[in-house]
């Protein structure tokens, strides 16, 4: 109710977004270190529209075992790379140009063995991806 009260009615703005995951098997295991994936963490719009209008930065929270497991990313496109062994949840926390706009979070799944897509160069990857949308209530 009190964010009601300090909102003035306004329209609202919806804001479709996707995040998730690509990886893409080595083929092999890393003698270094074990590895076996390369990975991509993102959140993107859903609409082609540059997220930057809209998203501050978006910080990514690896596990624990990853060099400087927060990651802070500043401008698009907010991802993080990555190599690994396995499947762990990423946390991401999204700031707002509007600094009234609070930050939210997402947590996901990193997925290195399906779902498979073949992309149209008939490279075979990993994809998994959720839709969402963030909402904004403009103050008139
Ligand atoms: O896999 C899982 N957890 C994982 C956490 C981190 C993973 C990983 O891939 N890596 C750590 C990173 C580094 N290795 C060396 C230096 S940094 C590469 S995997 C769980 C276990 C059961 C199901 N999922």
């Amino acid at each position: 109710m009190a964010e009601a009260v300090e909102r003035a009615k306004g329209k609202r703005v919806c804001k479709p977004i996707v995040y998730g995951n690509t990886a893409t098997p080595f083929g092999f295991k890393r003698e270094s270190d074990g590895h076996t994936h390369s990975w991509t963490v993102f959140i993107k719009p859903y609409h082609y529209e540059d997220p930057s209008v809209y998203i501050k930065k978006v910080q990514f929270k690896l596990h624990d075992s990853y060099a400087t497991p927060t990651r802070v990313i500043e401008k698009p496109p907010f991802e993080v790379t990555e190599t690994g062994w396995g499947e762990f949840e990423v946390q991401m926390r999204i700031y707002f140009v509007d600094s009234s706009e609070k930050p939210i979070t997402a947590f996901h799944y990193i997925r290195l063995f399906q779902p498979i897509v073949t992309l149209p160069s008939g490279v075979q990857q990993v994809v998994a991806e959720y839709y969402d949308e963030i909402v904004f209530q403009e103050p008139t």
